[in-house]
């Protein structure tokens, strides 16, 4: 996997709440983040990582080398997204971080979670994540948060 360099990533902000989901700007870094998680064959990434403080994310799941299990997906941006209740049992698994290369660790994350989420249209949605997804929504909520999985490792 080639590093593709994300900008200056901000990982320690709390990224701030979009107003305006049909701003251009906002559209404009939607796409951005959907080519870049691409060009880095990653499963996620959040507008932190390439140094824009906006409650935005990508979940794409799909297999990869990294991933082999991951199921596949639609790339789908999720704007202003929260947990709106969790499973009781957790699962560890390993987790990597675009912007901290080289690295992996075991996260114990929620196996499953209700989240809501609005879409590039404005558009809310409430939805049951469970597993691997789950897992990458949890990772990038993080991001928004100034989490990263190190500070989670088991
Ligand atoms: O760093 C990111 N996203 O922030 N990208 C990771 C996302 C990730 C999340 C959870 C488990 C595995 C991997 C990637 O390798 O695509
Ligand atoms: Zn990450």
């Amino acid at each position: 996997m080639e590093i593709i360099q994300l900008g200056n990533p901000i990982l320690r902000d709390k990224a701030e709440f979009v107003a305006d989901v049909k701003d251009p700007r906002i559209q404009q870094l939607i796409d951005d983040l959907l080519i870049t998680v691409k060009q880095a064959n990653g499963v996620g990434i959040a507008a932190p990582q390439v140094g824009v403080s906006d409650r935005i994310f990508i979940v794409a799941s799909r297999p990869n080398p990294r991933y082999p299990h991951a199921p596949e997906m639609e790339p789908t941006p999720m704007i202003n997204p929260k947990i709106l209740a969790r499973s009781d049992e957790s699962e560890k698994g390993w987790e990597g971080c675009l912007s901290i290369p080289g690295i992996r660790g075991s996260v114990p994350r929620d196996r499953a979670i209700e989240v809501e989420y609005s879409d590039r249209y404005g558009k809310l949605h409430k939805q049951e994540l469970t597993d691997f997804v789950a897992r990458i929504f949890q990772h990038e909520l993080d991001h928004l948060d100034g989490i990263v999985f190190l500070d989670r490792l088991e």
